[in-house]
């Protein structure tokens, strides 16, 4: 019997167990995968959580919510309290702002920060100081009371300190010196600043800008430590922060909800504070973008602007140095009063005379008696007074770079106009009787005595001196080129390159607008900065160009020399220069131990009354220029007591100095990791711990130690 063909039906029915059996398996598939997950996530969420509980320290919880406890005040009770920002009531002047002083309606003195500009850096620094500064309490950090904030206007109000900064104590020109025990007790109080901020906050707090002038001395002279504008908050698990990478975030917050709700609100654990809409974070955000897509960035720019000043100064040294420079000081270099000489001039004769210990050895003229100092001066290069040591310093290097670049453009650098001023004042009074006794300086005098008639009687040796100061241009020019222009251009085209990389890269919508409204406000930027350079301005890491203000206290110390008071206290993006531990300076990541560093350059600093990079009139002392390489020198040479401060004479603790400079050596270690902590350090302050090893290569050498006592032995062998 035929069989009967299949019907379609029948097919399908057929077909619709293998279909249903696939759909079964997919679906189990899922299941599976999806429950795996799901107890993945849930194991994940365990572990977090019991990692958390565990790790959860036996610190104080980190109070981000109390920036809202501080007080905000009216921009108008502010201007009250200040009698309207008075010039009489400025107590000092940092990098970012102006500080004055203020009184409360109940009488209370405060100290009123108003910051100058208005640009995302400063927004940063008002914000960490709400953020982190406000959230803690602590008898080793200056108290921040309060903030105002209308529209671009930037205020914070702190306790205010009757002994102002640590750098002014120490640097300033009174006769009151700080006593050895004083000095001793600053250091403890640091220390523990640093302790409670490294071991005594959850997350813990990197200070990142401790240095004399973030030291504030109350009426005891106890010092409280203040500035958190470059701290940051370790977040944990991290190894450490880059900077530019924690702004960026912060500053995408800021774009973002700038863009939402067309406010710039801050970060969000502050919702109540907001900021009006400006313009400038466009700008200013897209300058941290473009700097976070290279950590050399922001270096980068210094050195563009190095480069121009560098152009401005090969443009103009022919012929503006002849009309401006007035008269050249060639003789008084050598001569005794070197106080006076012009910046070229003590240039050129520091180039001399590091050239000298370079080659010619002049230095070491009596052997027999400096054999020792030779041997150490002679492997210090040409550039031994800004390298520390290894590569890490290179960064400090760049810096000093620039600000000599700055310094080296006769047009833009009023110092040059100062001592043009001195120098002519000089002549005077090297060859005038009627003037021997008069003072420096008093220019109105000087004219009412005939200063005029003089001039032109002197107009020949002005002439012969212009001359001389041309030469010298000329020679510090080639020089200038020979040491640093190779290495300049190099990194020149290295932004180039990154600008190229920026233009053509980057299209994210936000970041996009962002680079445009940068590329538009950076040109007018740069012509602004041109001017201000032209205008009289002054060079700072920080700012650029800026206006020189005659009355700046605080870290512009003009009772310093002109070398010294520039650079020891200027903070750049990363730090200020000296203070800023070398992998950090290196554009590397802020740990704990970056604090330990600076803590370090600041006890060598507080023990010796000396800036870290001090040139003397002398050049004769150019070896203690760098305090941390003669430090190191010293205690090679078994001597490190010389480094104490010579205005305490003998009246100092022989014991407790040297401990303090030991253990800045061991803070100052290149690596990291062999530093101490600031546990240790604090507890052997305390003399609770023995000294941590002082490193192998600041110990005295064998020779120095046992060369002398070999050679006496010798005879008695005979
Ligand atoms: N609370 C305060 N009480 C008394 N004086 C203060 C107080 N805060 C700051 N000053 C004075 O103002 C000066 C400038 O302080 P500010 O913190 O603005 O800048 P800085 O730390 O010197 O420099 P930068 O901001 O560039 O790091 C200090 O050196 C100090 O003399």
């Amino acid at each position: 019997m035929p069989s009967r063909p299949l019907s379609p039906s029948s097919y399908n029915n057929l077909a619709k167990p293998s279909f249903v059996n696939k759909t079964r398996v997919l679906f189990l598939i899922l299941t599976i995968s999806s429950s795996v997950v799901i107890v993945f996530t849930f194991l994940y969420f365990l572990y977090h959580l019991w990692y958390n509980l565990v790790n959860r320290s036996r610190t104080i919880p980190f109070d981000s919510n109390a920036p809202l406890k501080l007080q905000r005040f009216t921009y108008k009770e502010l201007k009250n309290a200040t009698n309207d920002f008075d010039e009489a009531n400025v107590i000092g002047k940092g990098g970012s702002g102006t500080v004055f002083l203020g009184i409360a309606r109940d009488g209370k003195l405060l100290a009123i920060k108003r910051l100058d500009t208005f640009s995302l850096q400063t927004e940063r620094e008002f914000q960490n100081e709400l953020q982190i500064l406000g959230g803690l309490r602590s008898p080793f950090l200056v108290t921040l009371l309060g903030y105002c904030m209308e529209r671009n206007k930037r205020i914070l109000v702190y306790e205010y300190m009757p002994n102002k900064s640590l750098q002014e104590m120490l640097f300033s020109d009174g006769n009151l010196v700080l006593k050895w025990s004083q000095r001793f007790e600053i250091i403890m109080d640091v220390a523990k600043a640093l302790e409670f901020l490294h071991f005594g906050c959850d997350p813990p707090v990197i200070h990142g800008d401790i240095k004399p002038s973030n030291v504030l001395l109350d009426s005891d002279c106890r010092g409280k430590v203040s500035d958190f504008g470059l701290s940051r908050i370790k977040v944990e698990g991290e190894f450490g922060m880059d900077l530019f990478s924690q702004d960026l975030g912060k500053s995408q917050e800021l774009w973002k909800s700038q863009e939402l709700s067309g406010n710039l609100a801050t970060a969000t654990e502050t919702p109540a504070i907001s900021t009006p809409v400006d313009s400038a974070h466009e700008v200013d955000f897209a300058l941290a973008l473009q700097a976070s897509s290279s950590s050399n960035n922001s270096r980068c720019y210094n050195v563009r602007a190095l480069n121009l000043n560098s152009l401005n100064y090969n443009a103009n040294i022919a012929s503006e140095s002849e009309v401006k420079s007035g008269n050249g000081k060639g003789k008084e270099v050598s001569g005794v009063d070197l106080g006076a000489v012009d910046w070229t001039s003590k240039f050129v004769a520091y180039e001399d005379e590091l050239s000298s210990v370079d080659h010619s050895k002049e230095l070491n003229v009596n052997a027999n008696s400096v054999n020792d100092e030779a041997a150490s001066t002679k492997q210090w290069g040409k550039d031994w007074w800004w390298r520390q040591d290894g590569s890490g310093e290179l960064c400090s290097k760049d810096y000093v770079m620039e600000w000599i670049g700055s310094q080296i453009c006769p047009s833009t650098n009023p110092d040059w106009d100062e001592e043009k001023k001195s120098t002519n004042e000089k002549i005077e009074l090297d060859n005038s009787t009627p003037l021997d006794n008069l003072e420096d300086g008093h220019e109105p005098q000087l004219q009412e005595l005939g200063f005029g008639k003089l001039e032109k009687g002197f107009e020949k040796k002005e002439s012969k001196w212009k001359k001389n100061r041309k030469k010298r241009h000329k020679k510090m020019q080639e020089w200038w080129k020979e040491e640093h222009l190779d290495e300049i251009s190099k990194k020149s085209s290295k932004l180039k390159k990154l600008e190229t990389k920026w233009k053509k890269g980057f299209k994210i919508p936000h970041f996009d607008l962002a680079r445009r409204f940068h590329f538009h406000r950076r040109n007018k930027f740069r012509e602004q900065n041109q001017d201000d350079c032209d205008a009289n301005g002054e060079f700072s890491f920080r700012r650029g160009w800026r206006k020189k203000n005659k009355n700046s206290m605080g870290s512009d110390m003009w009772s310093g020399d002109l070398f010294s008071r520039e650079l020891s206290s200027t903070t750049s993006m990363r730090g200020t220069l000296c203070y800023v531990a070398p992998e950090y300076g290196g554009c590397g990541y802020l740990m704990e131990k970056a604090d330990i560093y600076s803590l370090g350059v600041l006890i060598l600093v507080i023990v010796s009354g000396r800036r870290p990079l001090h040139v003397l009139a002398s050049p004769m002392k150019l070896e203690k220029a760098n305090l941390i390489s003669w430090c190191r020198h010293l205690a090679q040479a078994g001597n490190i007591l010389e480094l104490v401060d010579e205005r305490l004479k003998d009246d100092y603790n022989k014991e407790q100095a040297s401990l303090c400079i030991n253990l800045a050596l061991t803070c100052l270690q290149k690596t990291p990791e062999l530093r101490p902590d600031i546990g240790e350090t604090v507890r052997t302050l305390k003399g609770e711990m023995d000294l941590p090893p002082v490193p192998f290569e600041f110990s005295p050498s064998p020779s120095k130690l046992y060369g002398k006592s070999r050679r006496k032995q010798k005879p008695n062998a005979d």
